[in-house]
């Protein structure tokens, strides 16, 4: 094949999807580019219902139907074909068959809501370092433009976990004597769902007319960055918090995200990131089932093939509780645009670069 050689000082442009107008100027040279938020300023009674979000903001347009993908059917080819198909159209899907025992994310929601339940002063002497630990509401905005403080949800985030000796591990654990089953319950749940976030990946690299272990062999998988977000959001909100977001839109940085909630609606997904003003739909709930959205690493990856599509929380007047894994490279892989996913007539689009280069510049800006 013919290299394809690129001047990205002048052609690097996130790809213009659905309504996009040529005419617009992109001012945001991250792909996943800025919502446009259109936010109420009618005034409502103290502790308000989430709910008035919906007809507040943006235009809703019902629910989305994703693909689901059986990780168990003997068919692989027609597997990656189902998830090739699911990542162009939706960035979403959700996987049945996948491996993570229910108990086990039940487990996990358990000691979630025990952590979230403990006073403000117990969890702050968690709070985040080195990108592990606890980040109370308004730490994070997710929506870098969003004119609010903050993000209403509290997380708690869990990162590679080290050697077995433990030497090279950055966490922050909770105490053992308070908390005694909490390593052991997350440790087991990363391990068991990067098991399946790395056989979802073969069947993106099969649907991309990859070698199925295309992400091992350019070690992308030998040391991942996987981290592990707990996620709170609260039932009601304050006055001043009027029209502000659970988590607001965002697309997450890397490559996959492995998604599990309680089953209490409030995601919402935006597909035509450029079109303005911009349709959301909600996300339902299927019981059992993982739900797997890709990030932005891909999205550059595939030269916009896949979609890294926006999303965000809002809130239904209940507390909500969901458990988010993001299944990320090494941090020296370099992610540039995969030779099936360009042409001369489709050049690349966006520079090559480390995902740590890159996942550590987005999440710098999603912390004041
Ligand atoms: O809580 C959810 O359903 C979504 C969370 C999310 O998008 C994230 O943590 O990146
Ligand atoms: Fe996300």
């Amino acid at each position: 094949m013919r290299a394809i050689v690129v001047d990205f000082a002048i052609k690097f442009r996130p790809k213009p999807r659905g309504d996009f107008s040529p005419d617009r100027p992109i001012d945001d040279a991250i792909p996943g580019t800025t919502p446009r938020q259109q936010i109420s300023n009618t005034s409502v009674p103290l502790l308000l219902n989430w709910r008035r979000q919906r007809s507040d903001t943006g235009a809703m347009a019902g629910s989305v139907d994703l693909p689901l993908v059986d990780l168990a059917s003997p068919d692989l080819r027609a597997a990656a074909a189902s998830v090739r198909q699911a990542c162009v159209e939706h960035g979403f899907f959700y996987v049945t068959n996948h491996g993570v025992d229910a108990a086990l994310v039940e487990a996990v929601f358990a000691e979630s809501r025990r952590f979230f339940g403990l006073p403000m002063e117990e969890k702050m002497k968690l709070q985040r370092t080195n990108h592990r630990g606890y980040t109370p509401p308004y730490a994070e905005k997710l929506d870098a433009s969003s004119e609010f403080t903050g993000d209403l949800k509290e997380s708690f985030y869990i990162g590679p976990i080290g050697d077995s000796d433990m030497q090279n591990d950055l966490n922050q654990w909770p105490s053992e004597e308070r908390f005694p089953s909490w390593k052991e319950t997350m440790k087991l749940y990363i391990a068991t769902v990067l098991d399946t976030g790395t056989r979802i990946l073969s069947l993106i690299a099969l649907g991309l007319d990859l070698d199925a272990e295309f992400f091992h062999k350019i070690g992308a998988l030998d040391c991942p960055s996987t981290f592990l977000r707990l996620l709170h959001y609260p039932a009601e909100v304050n006055e001043s918090d009027s029209g502000n977001y659970g988590a607001s839109a965002h697309s997450d940085y890397g490559a996959i995200t492995l998604l599990v909630t309680d089953g209490t609606p409030g995601l919402q997904i935006c597909r035509e990131k450029d079109r303005d003003p911009q349709l959301w739909e909600d996300v339902h709930h299927v019981d059992g089932a993982l739900i797997v959205n890709i990030g932005d690493l891909l999205e550059r990856w595939t030269n916009c093939v896949f979609r890294s599509t926006l999303h965000r929380v809002v809130a239904v007047g209940k507390e909500r509780y969901s458990v988010a894994f993001f299944l990320d490279p090494n941090y020296d892989t370099l992610v540039e645009c995969l030779e099936s996913c360009c042409s001369e007539a489709d050049p690349p689009r966006f520079p090559p670069i480390t995902s740590g280069e890159y996942i550590t510049g987005r999440i710098n800006s999603t912390y004041k």
